[in-house]
Formats: structure tokens, sequence, C-alpha cells
């Protein structure tokens, strides 16, 4: 990837996630370990950083940003700061729902200049469900959180490794409604915006795309469980005659084989641990979590607050670090394919 010229470098917006949690760790640690070829705006509190830095023994140069346009091109710890002010003092490990709307108005600040074309790409650390949830607000994700947004009509979700994509056809849903949730009209927008973003984001010709079955065996011939034949297999069966290279539905437990991988360019599995645990257990701290679907990049890491991790150093930064890197190389496809 060209790293571009300084001035035309992108500039991506990277929100704290949770206070508490690893989310202030690794952009700090990341940040300070190398430089990235882009222009990097830290959306977050100034004194959780400076504080944060402080006990994780970093030396890194904290600067506040008047407004995104002035932010430098990346140096190896420079952390250049859009401040978002917290309402109360932060310990490592300790959530407080007060803090909440903060971790909201970082995302809400992100998904706002990204859509007026401030930012070109956004990154996000983790942030935690259950204590925004706490608010009152039903906050199950920023997969659904930017969808919502941007008024997208339907997103995906995609973790990547260098060795395997993961899609999921519903998101974050408690298990009793996926099978509700599994329609001809779900799986139909799930798999052409895959099939589109694998074509444009990823500039796979012809995406070959692995479809899970929803029940153990995909079904056993009907015998254990329907959905397989009376909605997956029409709906793979019109979207193939709409030229889409799909196979399936396959049994989840052996898609996830070398025999069926090696040859294919994404599994889409029907919920979030058919697909995900398979992914994590291959690259847990090395992938990239992407929405699929929406105006705006966005990426994330592929795990969670790990608020026991909080100041203690022993976070791993691989993911973040593969998430900046991944939001870069598609905010510079998308300023070539703009032109
Ligand atoms: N992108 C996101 O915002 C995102 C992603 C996943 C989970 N979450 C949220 O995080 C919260 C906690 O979730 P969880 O406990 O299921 O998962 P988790 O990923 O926070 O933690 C699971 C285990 O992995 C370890 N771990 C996680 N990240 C690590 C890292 N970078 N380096 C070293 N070890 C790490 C933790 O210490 C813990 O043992 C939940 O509220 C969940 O919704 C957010
Ligand atoms: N499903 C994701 C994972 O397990 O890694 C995670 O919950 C993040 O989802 P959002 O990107 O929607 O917050």
């Amino acid at each position: 990837m060209p790293m571009g010229s300084l001035e035309t470098r992108p500039i991506i917006a990277i929100t704290s996630g949770e206070p508490a949690g690893i989310g202030p760790d690794i952009i700090l640690s990341a940040l300070s370990e190398q430089t990235f070829p882009a222009r990097l705006v830290v959306l977050a509190d100034v004194e959780l950083l400076e504080d944060r830095a402080r006990e994780l023994g970093l030396s890194v140069t904290i600067s506040k940003l008047e407004q995104p346009s002035d932010v430098p091109p990346h140096s190896q710890g420079q952390i250049n700061v859009l401040p978002i002010p917290k309402a109360k003092k932060t310990t490592s490990g300790i959530l407080e729902v007060a803090n909440s709307p903060y971790v909201l108005e970082t995302l809400k600040r992100a998904g706002e200049g990204c859509l007026r074309h401030e930012f070109d790409a956004i990154v996000t650390p983790p942030v935690h469900k259950g204590i925004l949830c706490e608010t009152g607000v039903h906050f199950s994700g920023h997969t659904e959180y930017f969808q919502a947004q941007c008024k997208s009509p339907h997103v995906v979700m995609m973790l990547a490794t260098e060795a395997m994509k993961v899609a999921l056809v519903t998101t974050h849903l408690p298990l009793k409604d996926i099978s509700s949730a599994i329609t001809e009209h779900s799986i139909s927008l799930v798999v052409k915006a895959l099939n589109k973003d694998l074509q444009e984001k990823f500039g796979i010709a012809q995406p070959k795309i692995l479809v899970c079955g929803l029940n153990p065996h995909a079904g056993e011939d009907g015998h254990l469980g329907r959905e397989e034949i009376d909605v997956i297999i029409p709906t793979l069966n019109k979207l193939r005659q709409e030229g889409l290279n799909l196979i399936g539905p396959l049994p989840a437990d052996t898609l996830f084989t070398p025999k069926y991988l090696n040859d294919a360019d994404c599994a889409l599995a029907m919920y979030h641990d058919q697909g995900l645990p398979v992914l994590k257990y291959s690259g847990f701290g090395n992938a990239v979590n992407i929405t699929l679907g929406l105006p705006i990049i966005r990426t994330s890491v592929d795990h969670g607050t790990a608020i026991d991790l909080a100041g203690t150093g022993k976070a791993n930064n691989g993911s973040l670090k593969v998430a900046i890197q991944h939001a870069i190389n598609m905010a510079n496809n998308a300023k070539k394919f703009s032109k």
C-alpha cells in the first residue's frame, strides 16, 4: 500500500472505548510502538489518557486538537486528541455508569464526523455494553449503533484474520430469537451486502461464500430442525440464480475445516457464537472486526474491554494495530475509487 503524501494521508478517528477497560491502554501502547501512515485523531478525555499513560509508565506526547483538520501525520509516541470530557475520574478496572454518556458521545462524534467527511474512517476500541445499557438506552453493539446513526437498511458484521473471514447473518441477538430472525429477507440482504463488499472493498471478483446451516448437521434432512429446508436452501437457490457463488448450507461443525475454508473467501455463520469462537480460536488478538454495508468505514478490535487487565500493561494491542491498518487501507482505496 503506497503511503501517500503526508497531507493526503487519511484522517482516522479512534474512540477511547470504555474508559475503565483496556481501550486507553491499547491506544497509548499501539501509537507509541509504531508510526501509522495516517493522521490519527483520538476522541477521548485528555485526563484519562494522561492518567493511563502514567499508570502504564508509557512515554507519550499528548496534544489537544482544536479541530480534526489540524491533525498532523502520525509519528510514533504522538497522541493527538480531540477532547471529549468525562463526567467522573476513572479508576482502571472500575466501571462507572456516570461515564456511559461520555462513551456514547465519542461514538456519536466519530460517526457524525465521518458522515460529514471530517474523518475518513473510524476505529473503535471496545465498549462495555452492559454499563451502557444501565443508562436506560439499549446498546447491543457498535455495529447496530452505527447502522442506526447512518440509517443503513442492513449491515453485516465480519471478522477477519489473514487466514479466514467470518460474517454473521444475525449479530447481537439472544439465542431464543435467532430462529425467527433467519428469514429469506435477512439472509438475502446479508449475502448481497457481503458479496458486494468482498468485491468492492477486498477486490475479490467472484466471492465464494460458505454458508452454515442453523441446526446440528444442517438439520439432518429436517429431523433436527426445518429452517434449512423451509428457509435457507430456497433462499440460497434464489441467490444462486442471481449469480452468487454460495456453498451450503453446510453443517457448521465441519464447514470450519481446511477442506472447505482453503477453497473459499468467507464463511457466513447464522449467529454470533456459531462463527466467532472459531475465528477467535484461530486468531484472537490479530483479527479485525469490520462493519460492512455502512456508508462510512468502521473497523474494530476482536476483543472486549478486558476490565481485569486495564492499567496492568498486559493488554495485547495487536488487534488494534490490525484494525487501524485496515481502516487506513480501506480509506486509501475509497479515495482512489472516488477520483
Ligand atoms: N468491539 C467491542 O466493543 C467489543 C468486543 C467484544 C466484547 N465487548 C464487550 O466487552 C465486555 C467484556 O466482554 P468479555 O469479557 O466477553 O470479553 P473480553 O474480550 O473483554 O475478555 C475475554 C478474555 O480475554 C482477555 N482479553 C481480552 N482482550 C485482551 C487483550 N487485548 N489482551 C489480552 N487479553 C485480552 C480478557 O482478559 C479475558 O480473560 C462486554 O461488555 C462485551 O460486550 C466489546
Ligand atoms: N461481536 C463482537 C465480538 O465478539 O468481537 C463484539 O461484540 C463487537 O461488536 P460491535 O463491533 O458491534 O461492538
